[in-house]
């Protein structure tokens, strides 16, 4: 969970960070993503914003940001085997759920929900479509509160 933490922190997204980390049955790394825009598509050139003035959808970066789910599953390095858990920073929306689910992940662990309560209809039906597919899914309770990483020599 600490290393999608860490991936979280390069996401350009100035509202929500989010980051994603993929293992093996074995804990071994198999990819780490975050929130951005796809590969060759410029954040000069591409909104940020969660709300457009004009009420125009192209004018947020929904239609185009890739989720960190996503591009942790992508990023794999390893041939897909069984057994994988996906460390993820944020419960992950009904889209990525679909993703993990075809992408043979057998377990989420999540750090925390977008908001407490949520009774969106993309929280209800990822938990809705986790859950038919066998996934497990766990809340992190993690043993420490920080990890201070410090640029010195040792
Ligand atoms: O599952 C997810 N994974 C993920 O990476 N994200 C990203 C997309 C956006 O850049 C950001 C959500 O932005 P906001 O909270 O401002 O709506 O988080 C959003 C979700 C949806 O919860
Ligand atoms: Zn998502």
């Amino acid at each position: 969970m600490a290393i999608a933490f860490l991936s979280a922190e390069r996401s350009k997204d100035p509202n929500r960070q989010v980051g994603a980390c993929l293992v093996s049955e074995n804990g071994v790394i198999l990819g780490i993503g975050y929130n951005g825009f796809p590969r060759g598509c410029s954040d000069d050139k591409l909104p940020w914003a969660k709300k457009s003035k004009t009420g125009n959808p192209l004018e947020t970066k929904y239609p185009y940001v890739c989720h960190a789910e996503v591009n942790a599953i992508l990023n794999t390095n390893h041939a897909s085997a069984a057994g994988q858990r996906l460390y993820v920073t944020m419960f992950p929306c009904n889209e990525c759920a679909k993703i993990i689910i075809q992408s043979g992940v057998s377990e989420v662990i999540y750090f925390v929900e977008k908001r407490l309560n949520d009774t969106d209809a993309a929280y209800v039906a990822s938990r809705k479509l986790l859950s038919m597919a066998g996934v497990k899914v766990r809340k992190l309770q993690p043993q420490m509160d920080h990890l201070l990483i410090q640029f010195e020599d040792p």
